[in-house]
């Protein structure tokens, strides 16, 4: 489909851009009330994603708002674990959870390998939303990591420490490997299902790729980002953008610009600049607005947004992002104050 704004996918190949594309992770959500009351129609969260005319509804709700760049389709990292069976539901205040945790190592080795068929729904609500767009902007496709979804499946939740999940890398290295070894292989083909759905573009969440040593990330989270990367190149699909966001792991910022990714995702704790210095000319850079300056008064939003794009530069390959994604109690405002911000101070 011929897109009317390719913004977000010439920069993500470095290519040089009018100015500076913008959208944000997690811009559907909560934060907006028109979600709160798709979700509300929808009862609960897994109604909301697995019905592609409400997911595609709450993808394109931002959109109808503020002039974005791109649309990420409404879903959730943890739908792999879900179609492995582990039934995923959310506990209200408490977050993510399974109706049947992983227990003992037999039950990682009955893990299935998923077919995007057995994600249909996503495929549904992608090509759904590829044709409502009809090429206004790009469609984002996503999957979580192999190591982010792994902790999810091992603590059967969110996690402050990561306990059991070290526990199972330091005790039983050959079992997280056949564990992180099936997840590859499932979202390899995920990701392939959601690019021939309509996604022009995928992003892969390793949200606490951050928590592990730099040796460790390397052993258990990049390595299988790497197969992911080399998977859909050899499947054919080489040119469409896959971008990498490992939170807080900013010590391997250059070994993951060497996976042959085209983007790499930043949190707000490195300056963007240095980051570049780090890659060199291998990746597109995307974001790095901390979170919370939506919470600040709108000239600070003005400047900090301004500090960014003039520590990137003037050159190619920069797509603006927050660090990480909205809250729940942002105010919808300043998102529109943030990218109009991007827009006027990056015009070239
Ligand atoms: C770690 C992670 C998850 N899910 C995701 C990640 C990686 C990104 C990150 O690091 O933030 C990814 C995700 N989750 C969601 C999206 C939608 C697309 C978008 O970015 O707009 C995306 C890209 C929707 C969602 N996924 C979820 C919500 C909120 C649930 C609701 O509306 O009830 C949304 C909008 C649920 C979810 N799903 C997850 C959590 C921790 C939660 C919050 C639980 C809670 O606070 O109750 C796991």
């Amino acid at each position: 489909m011929k897109l009317e704004n390719d913004l977000y996918l010439r920069a993500l190949r470095r290519e040089n851009t009018e100015r500076t594309p913008v959208w944000l992770m997690r811009q559907a959500g909560r934060y907006l009330p028109e979600y709160r009351k798709v979700r509300a129609e929808a009862g609960d969260f897994m109604t909301l994603a697995s019905t592609p005319e409400m997911a595609c509804e709450v993808t394109i709700q931002p959109l109808e708002r503020f002039p974005l760049d791109a649309a990420i389709i409404f879903s959730d990292i943890l739908t792999i674990p879900d179609a492995m069976g582990l039934e995923l539901y959310f506990e209200p205040g408490e977050g993510p959870r399974f109706n049947n945790p992983i227990t003992d190592e037999a039950d990682i080795k009955a893990l299935p390998v998923p077919d995007a068929d057995d994600l249909q729904y996503v495929m549904d609500a992608i090509s759904l939303t590829t044709r409502t767009l009809n090429g206004r902007v790009p469609l984002i496709g996503f999957s979580g990591s192999p190591w982010t979804l792994l902790t999810y499946m091992i603590e059967n939740g969110g996690s402050k420490t990561y306990a059991k999940s070290k526990a199972l890398l330091y005790k039983s290295p050959e079992l997280a490997h056949l564990l992180l070894d099936k997840l590859s292989r499932s979202i390899i083909k995920y990701l392939i299902g959601q690019i021939q759905s309509g996604a022009s573009a995928v992003q892969i969440f390793d949200s606490w790729g951050g928590v592990l040593s730099p040796a460790d990330f390397q052993t258990f989270s990049l390595h299988y980002m790497q197969q992911i990367v080399d998977g859909l190149k050899q499947a054919g699909f080489a040119d469409t953008p896959v971008v990498l966001f490992s939170k807080g792991a900013n010590q391997s910022l250059t070994a993951m610009s060497e996976t042959g990714c085209h983007g790499l995702g930043l949190d707000w704790t490195i300056n963007i600049d240095v980051a570049k210095t780090l890659t060199g000319d291998r990746v597109a850079l995307q974001g790095n607005l901390d979170p919370a300056t939506l919470y600040a008064p709108d000239a600070y939003i003005d400047q900090a947004v301004k500090q960014v794009l003039d520590a990137y530069g003037p050159g190619p390959g920069h797509v603006f992002n927050l660090g990480h994604g909205m809250q729940p109690d942002m105010d919808p405002d300043k998102v529109a104050v943030l990218v109009d911000a991007v827009r006027r101070h990056s015009s070239r």
